[in-house]
């Protein structure tokens, strides 16, 4: 897998991992969370409705009490007084008291006296018919023999209105002596009422009037506690009157109903910050990583391609790749260095240090291939110890060694000029190949290295000259080239030094045969 694909799968999972596990958070943990929350404070504010309701019934209870447990007020169910009807009983006291109705009545249920601020309010709307009309709105007999005051409330429908009633039984102050009657007042349930418990509870709430003759299934009493089974924009519930008719639809609306979705503007803000940190991440990790490790990758490509050793590019951002591309340029020194060692070797002789045989090669093919362009002229040298087979036997090999090499080290000092090249030919033979301009140089470079190994001195008792070691010399010198020299291979020419060479050595050793080739015609000198 290439390093930028698996960078990009790799966001790509992250991606994938970071939306599944917020998901997953989301719907195990926060959601549940979040719902409890929400259920939980729907059920507070169905439970401030149902407690602000209770409070405005207390209220009208209050009241009914205060009127009925009065001494003046059994006095007046026996005689029905203007005047304590006008100072104590009057519309405006009501109206004050947010009091729609007001009903006296005797034991019996009969009506005695009433108030009521609209004509839908008036004592014919009253539900007397009904059969429970005694015992749940008005005391029953039972309750009119304790002699102490009992109370009655709940919803009545009174024609077209639905109200809140209270109503007490009427007695002595002292709360000792006879019930003669009861006092009924009501409130209208209406926008007012619903506005005041609206500012109590501070919830959201509508009343709404039901026809009592339909059936409303489907939606519950709202008279227990309240518990929500699902959480929802709006609850209803339903309010019965005293006789169980439905009487008032409430409609509750939430603050806070909808769970938090998860595909939310919040949500893809988020989502695309991390899409960005993805990509905010992985594009400098290729620029910083993938360049160099391509770039590392080109070399070392090229290296196998051309077989030969190449830098890296040390220019990086991360350290480390620095590091690693400075340790490979080090390495790649090192064998340059090594390499360079073992190609030295290759073309050394190791006991002298002189070029050797392969070098002959290399630079008498080169020669060969300049003089035959036409540039300049070619030679060879061919230089032999003589007698050192002797010199071996009396003097012992490693003297014979050290020889070769005291000569060779000579004959190089003599080889210095451009176009010279001493090479060890093999044994204690030794070729020097010329390629040059000078057509004396071949014999002056003769007769210096002749004179030089004289000169050396080295102690030779079987010598046939002077008892001393002494090299014999042949050579062959080609002047420019002609189409007369087509022929010859500087093989041919070695060959043809090497005879004069034997030429030399029949002459008596230590001493000089050179060959010029001139167009066909040979030119013998000493
Ligand atoms: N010590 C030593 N001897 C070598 C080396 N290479 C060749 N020789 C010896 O050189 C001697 C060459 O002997 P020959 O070929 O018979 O020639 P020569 O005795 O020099 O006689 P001429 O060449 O005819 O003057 C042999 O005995 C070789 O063993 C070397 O590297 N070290």
């Amino acid at each position: 897998m290439k390093l930028n694909h698996f960078l990009s799968f790799l966001g790509l999972a992250l991606l994938l991992v970071s939306f599944s596990l917020a998901s997953v958070l989301y719907y195990l943990v926060y959601l549940p969370a979040i719902e409890s929350e929400v259920r939980s404070q729907q059920e507070r504010e169905l439970l401030a409705v149902q407690t602000g309701i209770k409070f405005a019934q207390r209220n009208l209870d209050v009241l009914c009490y205060d009127y009925s447990v009065w001494d003046e007020m059994v006095g007046f169910v026996a005689v029905r007084d203007e005047a304590f009807s006008r100072s104590n009983l009057s519309s405006n006291a009501f109206e004050a008291a947010n009091i729609d109705g007001a009903y006296l009545f005797n034991t019996d249920g009969d009506l005695l006296w009433h108030y009521s601020s609209s004509e839908k309010l008036l004592p014919n709307t009253l539900p007397k018919n009904n059969k429970t009309w005694i015992g749940s709105v008005l005391p029953d007999l039972k309750a009119i023999e304790k002699a102490v005051p009992t109370t009655r409330n709940g919803l009545i429908h009174l024609g077209q209105s639905v109200v809140y009633f209270s109503n007490t039984s009427v007695l002595p102050s002292d709360e000792e002596g006879e019930v003669v009657g009861s006092l009924m007042m009501v409130r209208a349930i209406n926008s007012e009422l619903t506005e005041e418990i609206q500012q109590l509870s501070l919830v959201n709430f509508s009343l709404d009037m039901l026809d009592p003759t339909k059936e409303y299934d489907g939606i519950e009493t709202f008279d227990a506690v309240p518990s929500i089974d699902s959480l929802a924009r709006q609850h209803m519930w339903l309010l019965n009157d005293v006789f169980g008719i439905p009487a008032l639809k409430i409609s509750v609306t939430h603050d806070k109903s909808l769970s938090p979705s998860l595909f939310t503007p919040e949500s893809a803000v988020l989502f695309f910050t991390l899409v960005l940190v993805s990509l905010g991440t992985i594009i400098p990790i290729s620029i910083m990583i993938l360049k160099p490790l391509r770039s590392a990758n080109k070399v070392l490509k090229k290296m196998i391609d051309s077989g030969k050793l190449i830098k890296m590019k040390t220019g990086w951002h991360i350290d480390e790749i620095v590091k690693l591309s400075l340790s490979f340029n080090q390495v790649v020194e090192k064998l340059e260095r090594h390499q360079n060692y073992l190609e030295s070797l290759s073309y050394k002789d190791p006991l002298t240090g002189v070029a050797n045989r392969r070098s002959l090669e290399v630079f008498a093919q080169r020669a060969h291939e300049q003089w035959s362009e036409g540039k300049g002229l070619i030679g060879f040298l061919m230089v032999d110890i003589d007698n050192f087979k002797a010199y071996n036997d009396t003097q012992g090999h490693l003297a014979g060694d050290k020889a070769i090499l005291t000569i060779a080290q000579t004959l190089l000092l003599e080889c210095r000029r451009r176009g010279e090249l001493l090479t060890r030919y093999g044994g204690e033979e030794f070729c020097v190949v010329i390629h040059g301009d000078n057509i004396a140089q071949m014999e002056l470079l003769s007769k210096r290295m002749l004179k030089q190994v004289w000169e050396l001195n080295l102690y030779h008792p079987e010598a046939s000259h002077g008892k001393r070691v002494t090299v014999s010399i042949g050579g062959v010198l080609y002047e420019r080239y002609s189409p007369s020299f087509s022929d010859m291979t500087w093989e041919m020419m070695i060959g043809q030094a090497d005879a004069q060479l034997y030429e030399a050595k029949m002459s008596g050793r230590n001493q000089i045969k050179l060959e010029y080739a001139k167009e066909q015609q040979l030119k013998l000198v000493k």
